[in-house]
């Protein structure tokens, strides 16, 4: 666990920074700093590793001092990955991850070994380990400073906007990546960003900073969407909070059988089965392929069948067990009002309207309650 007690920076120039800062980060899990632009996220950061050293207060590593062991011991401990990755141009992929400290000691097989189990972990292709930097995108040199930083198998991670020089598709990768990686590590970590939705997707919980360098809430990310501490929080949390809250509710909506043909069935028979226009299709084990309108359907035409290549696919599919926001999703994208919803082999359990839903929603309100907000949740 890593733990600021009354933490304070004062620049030489007299800029707080930092002030009087309490925070615990718990060991295993993500916590993120997230605040507008000089609000103190990477002078904490950066005090960790001791690479900026506090005016006054402490910060404890495991139940140690940092100011009480030397910088570079304490970096060996302590992986850092930052914006644009900070590779070094003129060495190889390869022999920028092989050349942290961590790996010195080992024979050059060895480092060579786990670096390229390394690369692998983190997505990147063999033959990318003789390229340089340059010669990659931004995403992959992202890729390649996790895994240099994770070389030592350090417990303690600082990552400072990792993911923040990326167009927006790859970043969500990175994210999810990041996420799925760190299920297996539970590696401690302290990550640095501006930018609200991703403090909301990655941390356990999420340290809203305010200029000054002062805490304005210490929540898990459902709390902090549904309980802002302050209209500072509730400004910066953002628009939509309601509704990405839900991201984090699950709640048992009760579903509604939905009548369903196969591909290839007569047109005849899903008429017949049909509520109303449309139709849900099925294939041989069950699974949503998409919704057939009845009345689009030009009659008379020799096969007269459901044909797969004229289903709607407009909607999503939500799982059950899911988030509310998933469900909700489901049924207002679908052509038909009902959101299909299915097992976690992807076989269809029944429908869902968005009334249901937000009855369900309202009621889970009136309890005074927002679901069941797992720690662990994710929107
Ligand atoms: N070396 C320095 N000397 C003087 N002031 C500094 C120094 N480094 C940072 N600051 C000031 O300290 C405050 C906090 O800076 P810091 O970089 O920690 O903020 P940040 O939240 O990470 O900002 P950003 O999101 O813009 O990177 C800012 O007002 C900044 O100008």
């Amino acid at each position: 666990m890593i733990r600021f007690d009354a933490v304070t920076k004062r620049y030489p120039d007299g800029t707080v920074a930092v002030d009087e800062l309490d925070l615990e980060a718990p060991s295993g899990r993500i916590t993120v700093l997230v605040g507008p632009s000089g609000c103190g996220k990477t002078t904490s950061l950066r005090m960790i590793n001791r690479m900026i050293d506090p005016t006054s207060g402490t910060i404890w590593l495991d139940g140690r001092a940092t100011a009480d062991v030397p910088p570079a011991t304490l970096r060996r401990g302590i992986g850092y990955v930052i914006q644009h990755a900070g590779l070094f141009p003129h060495r190889t992929v390869l022999d920028n991850v092989t050349t942290v400290p961590g790996l010195l000691g080992h024979d050059r097989r060895t480092a060579r070994t786990r670096a390229m189990e390394l690369l692998e972990r983190v997505g990147l292709e063999p033959r990318m380990a003789s390229r340089y930097p340059a010669q990659l995108s931004g995403g992959q040199q992202q890729r390649v400073g996790v895994a240099r930083a994770l070389a030592a198998d350090p417990p303690v991670m600082l990552m400072d906007e990792p993911f923040s020089a990326v167009d927006p598709v790859v970043r969500e990768q990175l994210q999810n990546e990041f996420l799925r990686l760190q299920q297996d590590l539970h590696k401690t970590i302290v990550f640095v960003t501006h930018d609200i939705d991703e403090a909301i997707k990655l941390g356990d919980q999420v340290a809203v900073l305010a200029v000054g360098g002062h805490l304005a809430q210490l929540a898990a990310p459902a709390e902090l969407l549904s309980r802002p501490a302050s209209t500072f929080v509730a400004g910066f949390v953002g628009r939509d909070r309601g509704y990405r809250a839900l991201g984090f509710t699950t709640g048992e909506v009760a579903l509604q059988d939905e009548p369903t043909v196969r591909v290839g069935a007569d047109v005849g028979d899903a008429r017949r089965v049909a509520r109303d226009e449309w139709v849900l299709v099925v294939d041989e084990g069950g699974a949503p392929q998409g919704w057939w309108l009845l009345s689009g359907d030009p009659g008379g035409r020799a096969d007269h069948t459901v044909e797969a290549a004229r289903l709607n696919l407009g909607g999503t599919l939500a799982t059950a067990g899911g988030s509310l926001r998933s469900v909700l999703d489901a049924a207002l994208s679908s052509p038909s009002g009902r959101g299909v919803v299915v097992d976690d082999d992807g076989r269809l359990l029944g429908t869902v309207t968005a009334a249901a839903v937000i009855d369900r929603i309202e009621a889970l309100a009136r309890d005074g309650r927002s679901g069941d907000t797992a720690a662990a949740g994710r929107p």
